[in-house]
């Protein structure tokens, strides 16, 4: 089980929003990060046939991307703007999908309820969409999104505008779901893949610009993150000098977290490098500012 991709270009017009993407993705948890605009959902897009490739090679499972019908039985994708028919209730919506993907009445009558068990639902079977938290929403489209029990499941951004709790429980049902499948975490939000994938792709301006282990980006930035505690006032020099990757005001003075290739020319104690030190840093030394 596996997807992959060879010298991916992607074009809007004279746009180009993916260039040169070289990628395979085993399964389990995979994060992909990147800012706004880096072509995370374009390239969730080519996977899922929703958007025809420019250039290059895409297959899923073995299957190239141009044979939409056969990859779309496979892959199943729960969208950024993800909405569902507020009227019905959340079987109703289940039902009415699963009618959609070619599923016959016997299969979806088998397989909605244990679902809706499985994201937590069951108590809300009957409950019309409109009427549901924005966290039970994501839950019913992760349900429907796996309805056709696909290889592959795809979800861009999707813990935005989620409560904490809402939160970890939308990643471990993700993680759940990862443990016979591919799943592809889009998202610009560190966090959510720190805390579930093991490998991570980083896309900046249409470039993959790593591929790897959570261990090996991390790796990258070991024996660069120091924090300090320093005066407000001498907080725009620190800035102007290393990219801060947190601070805490406490009082007149500011606990700074920041990433220096060289030790410090004051004094600061060396930290364990997190993910989140580690992604801003690549993104730094890709915008040559370090
Ligand atoms: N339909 C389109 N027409 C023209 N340009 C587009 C179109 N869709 C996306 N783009 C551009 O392609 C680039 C990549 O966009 P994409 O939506 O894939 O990024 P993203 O990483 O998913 O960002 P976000 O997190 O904001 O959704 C951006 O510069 C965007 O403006």
């Amino acid at each position: 089980m596996e997807i992959s991709i060879e010298h991916l270009n992607q074009y809007y017009g004279k746009k180009q929003a993916l260039r040169d993407v070289n990628l395979t993705i085993s399964s389990g948890m995979f994060g992909l990060l990147g800012k706004n605009g880096a072509g995370k959902t374009t390239l969730m897009k080519v996977l899922s046939t929703l958007l025809k490739k420019s250039e290059g090679t895409v297959k899923v499972c073995g299957v190239p991307v141009e044979h939409a019908k056969e990859v779309r039985s496979m892959v199943g994708y729960l969208p950024q703007d993800f909405s569902m028919y507020g009227s019905m209730s959340a079987y109703e919506a289940m039902d009415y999908l699963g009618a959609l993907s070619g599923l016959s009445k016997q299969e979806r009558k088998e397989r909605i309820l244990p679902l809706l068990e499985k994201v937590n639902l069951d108590a809300q079977v009957k409950t019309k969409v409109k009427a549901m938290s924005g966290g039970m929403r994501r839950r019913l489209g992760i349900a429907q999104a796996i309805l056709h029990d696909p290889k592959v499941l795809i979800v861009d951004e999707p813990t935005a505008g989620l409560d904490p709790e809402e939160r970890v429980r939308f990643r471990n049902l993700l993680c759940e779901t990862a443990q016979d499948r591919i799943v592809i975490l889009s998202t610009h939000i560190v966090g959510d893949v720190e805390a579930t994938c093991e490998h991570i792709g980083i896309l900046d301006e249409g470039e993959l610009i790593f591929n790897g282990t959570v261990g090996q980006l991390l790796s990258m930035t070991e024996g660069r993150v120091y924090s300090a505690e320093i005066s407000k006032l001498e907080l725009p020099k620190v800035q102007s000098m290393y990219p801060v990757t947190s601070m805490l005001a406490v009082g007149g003075s500011v606990t700074v977290r920041f990433i220096s290739d060289v030790p410090p020319v004051f004094p600061a104690k060396l930290c364990r490098a997190g993910v989140e030190d580690a992604y801003l840093y690549l993104m730094h030394v890709e915008g040559g500012e370090l």
